[in-house]
């Protein structure tokens, strides 16, 4: 458990910029592009040149993420061609359930905004609300729902800032050039059109995974993935003024139709002597969760490096 408010002040996050002054060379202390690597996902940054590893316990005001397939540290290096853009990763996230006050949440994102990141690919893992999105799908967030930001659980309630904006707008929040940047980039690695979908994020604050029903009603209300991630990181990018890019690597279905039969019915069939077929009694599991991450851990990083590649040029 860390703090219920973390220091945002730019005096504080400044003391970061000087520590890693002293860690890092020239060429990598003012990063890009910054990656949010989901979990299972910090492969994410292992084509880094030049990669100088940071644990978060060597900065001021970063948490420990306590969650398996989450590391602790920011990854800095060089990313494509030639001289190559200058990037960082965090290599594990924090959440709000795992004790994190929501301004610990999204705490590197500011330290990221502060170094000099523009642009910001944030990945996760989640589940597939949506039977067009099958395990293994990767999509291109271009929206979000999130139902604790609208019951009062929103990392950007507080006292205004003079730096940020008051009423943060969403109906821009994930960058229409970075999502075309990333389809150029599928179109490039010729992934095939399915491997690359689009939709809804809907942010829950878990830890449990989702109840039938919940899943029914996330669907219901318009969202194709959930997860428990990422909707605070866009607020914060946002409110730094930084472009952002959602990726969520499906890695599970919450929504199977036929989990939901009645048992009434299956009971009177059997005993009718016309059974119906065994109704699938599926639970997901973080394991499961990893295991597909780690699965399509190579088309994330080549999918990231490409868009971010084509962020250089201008596309
Ligand atoms: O969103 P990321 O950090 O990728 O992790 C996802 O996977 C975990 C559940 O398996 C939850 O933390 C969920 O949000
Ligand atoms: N629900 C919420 N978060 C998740 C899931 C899920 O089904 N899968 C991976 N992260």
């Amino acid at each position: 458990m860390t703090d219920l408010q973390q220091d945002t002040s730019l005096e504080f996050i400044a003391s970061n910029i000087d520590i890693l002054g002293t860690l890092l060379p020239e060429q990598l202390l003012k990063p890009q592009v910054g990656i949010v690597c989901g979990s299972g996902l910090s492969t994410l940054a292992a084509s880094f040149r030049e990669r100088v590893e940071v644990p978060y316990s060597s900065l001021k005001g970063f948490g420990t993420s306590t969650v398996p397939g989450h590391k602790s540290a920011l990854a800095f290096g060089l990313l494509g061609p030639a001289d190559g853009v200058p990037v960082v990763a965090m290599l594990g996230r924090f959440h709000a359930y795992e004790g994190h006050s929501l301004s610990t949440v999204v705490y590197p994102v500011r330290v990221m905004a502060r170094l000099g990141v523009k642009n910001l690919i944030i990945t996760n893992a989640a589940g597939s609300l949506d039977p067009g999105l099958p395990v293994g799908t990767i999509v291109s967030i271009r929206d979000h729902l999130a139902l604790p930001n609208l019951t009062g659980f929103n990392p950007l309630l507080g006292p205004a800032k003079p730096q940020y904006p008051r009423f943060l707008p969403l109906s821009t929040a994930y960058s229409h050039s970075l999502r075309r940047a990333l389809f150029h980039a599928a179109h490039q690695l010729a992934l095939p059109a399915s491997a690359v979908g689009e939709g809804t994020y809907a942010w829950v604050s878990g830890p449990t995974y989702e109840s039938p029903a919940e899943g029914r009603f996330l669907r219901a209300a318009g969202a194709s993935v959930v997860g428990m991630s990422t909707v605070p990181e866009v607020l914060a990018a946002r409110e730094e003024g930084v472009e952002v890019c959602v990726l969520s690597l499906v890695t599970n279905f919450v929504v199977i139709p036929d989990r939901y039969r009645s048992v009434r019915e299956e009971v009177d069939a059997e005993l009718a002597g016309t059974p119906l077929p065994p109704s699938p009694q599926v639970e997901v599991s973080h394991e499961e969760v990893l295991a597909i991450g780690k699965e399509k851990s190579e088309v994330m990083r080549a999918l990231v490096e490409k868009t971010i590649e084509l962020i250089g040029k201008g596309v």
